[in-house]
């Protein structure tokens, strides 16, 4: 690679001609519309999408030098301002100094220290789960990880149990995705002013969202908990700073933010996660041999945690092959220099933790799952850039290290007692929402082990 040269020249890609085309294509099969673009074009790519100046990067050194080395002249812009209309001000969507204090108020809750209390609150949610299974029922292992995720992160970050709201909360998380999906184009903003019934679903759903928290914030406050739990760092916030504290809109807007990125990804991880294993019985019977010697038929605990190495080596797979972030967005504050060329503030940048952990420059044999192949790598040192289901630089997950402890310590609970196989004919599709979801469910059929 070359290092930035001074040339004005905008990179190479399609013609701003068919900028319609392009939004057309992004919309049904974003990934394809990327990846057949880089295998045209190169590493570093410029289209239009409508009248959006946008630029793919394909390589991780170009990845490095957005999220890391320039990363002050990038904001989240404009791809997030859809996801502000329901999380508002939150810490996924706000910027400069707001953002900075908010991470300081907020980062306590994920010191080491806190998980060894969120850890028993996760086995406890896999146990709850496992206990209404039977052998041989059928069940759709995402709405199964979805509720469970939804009562771990309402316990650990709220100390409620919600897991009874589940469901609802589950459907308005679904208006709100069909809507997101709508993400990229370029009249959004007018999508939600217009009665349309995906809109009016939308905010019907923000609404039911909204109801919670603030059912939640009012409880708190009520009996006076303070546990270092999220909820109690914000309120706490809110008492100590006279007047410039957070108010109740930042509180809610916290609170949904991490609640909504917490369960949402890591139960997409879970599930991708079973189905890879049920393709992979060698894998699977390996898992148990991990889960037999370690644990011997008891809940694994913190202390467990670092011992479960091979758990830790599938679910850093399943994360490899199926990211549930795929796209990382950015957009350009001022003009910037990349490989051989300078790209013009305003545009937005994309990169890809799918296309990027699926490139055979980076992991040999891609397609292949293969948890053996991180046998080598030091716990949790994996190459940067080249593999980032959580991103990288400043504004990488918040969470990783609480996703981590709660993707190891569930599978290892639940693989230890029950094994799960595809449902014939189940259609397992990728749906490219905001995250990567499966299409139709995973349909799946529940196995106690002897
Ligand atoms: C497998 C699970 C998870 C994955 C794959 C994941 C992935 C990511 C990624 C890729 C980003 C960066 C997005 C961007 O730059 O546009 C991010 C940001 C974030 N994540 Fe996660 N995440 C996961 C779990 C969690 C959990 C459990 C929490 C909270 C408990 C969380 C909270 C957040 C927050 C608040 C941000 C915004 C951080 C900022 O902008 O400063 N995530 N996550």
């Amino acid at each position: 690679m070359s290092k930035a040269a001074n040339s004005s020249q905008l990179p190479p890609g399609p013609k701003p001609t068919i900028s319609l085309v392009n939004l057309l294509r992004f919309r049904r099969d974003s990934l394809g519309f990327l990846s057949k673009l880089a295998g045209q074009y190169g590493d570093i790519v410029h289209f239009k999408i409508g009248p959006l100046r946008v630029v793919y990067l394909n390589h991780p050194d170009y990845i490095k030098e957005v999220l890391s080395k320039q990363h002050s002249n990038f904001v989240k812009g404009r791809p997030l301002e859809m996801a502000k209309v329901l999380l508002g001000e939150g810490l996924l969507t706000s910027e400069g100094e707001f953002h900075k204090r908010q991470s300081r108020i907020i980062q306590p809750a994920f010191h080491r220290r806190m998980m060894g209390i969120y850890a028993p609150a996760m086995t406890a949610y896999a146990t709850r789960l496992m206990n209404g299974w039977e052998d041989g029922m059928r069940v759709d292992v995402m709405r199964e990880m979805m509720k469970m995720s939804t009562g771990i992160a309402g316990k650990t970050m709220f100390n409620v149990d919600i897991e009874e709201e589940a469901p609802e909360i589950d459907q308005a998380l679904e208006s709100i995705m069909s809507l997101f999906g709508r993400i990229t184009l370029p009249f959004a903003e007018l999508l939600l002013k217009l009665p349309l019934p995906g809109t009016l679903r939308f905010f019907r759903a923000k609404a039911q969202l909204d109801k919670t928290i603030y059912r939640i914030i009012a409880e708190r406050r009520r009996s006076m908990l303070n546990n270092g739990d999220l909820l109690s760092l914000l309120l706490q916030e809110q008492g100590e700073t006279d007047g410039g504290g957070l108010s109740d809109q930042s509180i809610r807007d916290e609170a949904l933010t991490l609640f909504l990125t917490a369960f949402d990804t890591t139960s997409i991880a879970l599930t991708w996660t079973w189905y890879l294993l049920s393709q992979h019985p060698e894998v699977e019977a390996d898992l148990h041999k991990e889960l037999d010697s370690v644990l011997q038929g008891r809940l694994p605990t913190l202390d467990d945690y670092p011992q479960l190495k091979f758990t830790r080596m599938i679910f850093t797979e399943s994360m490899r092959m199926y990211p549930p972030i795929y796209i990382i967005a950015r957009q350009a504050l001022e003009q910037f220099a990349i490989g051989n060329y300078v790209v013009p503030g305003g545009t937005i940048v994309l990169m890809s933790p799918y296309l990027i952990h699926r490139d055979s420059r980076f992991h040999p044999d891609p397609q292949q799952f293969n948890p053996y192949s991180w046998a080598q790598r030091p716990d949790g040192h994996y190459p940067k850039f080249e593999y980032f289901p959580f991103s990288e630089g400043p504004r990488s997950c918040i969470g990783q290290h609480y996703a981590w402890l709660e993707g190891i310590l569930v599978l290892a609970s639940i693989a230890q007692f029950w094994r799960m196989t595809l449902v014939p004919d189940h259609s397992v599709e990728m749906a490219q929402l905001l995250n990567l979801r499966p299409k139709h469910g995973m349909m799946m059929q529940l196995h106690r082990r002897k």
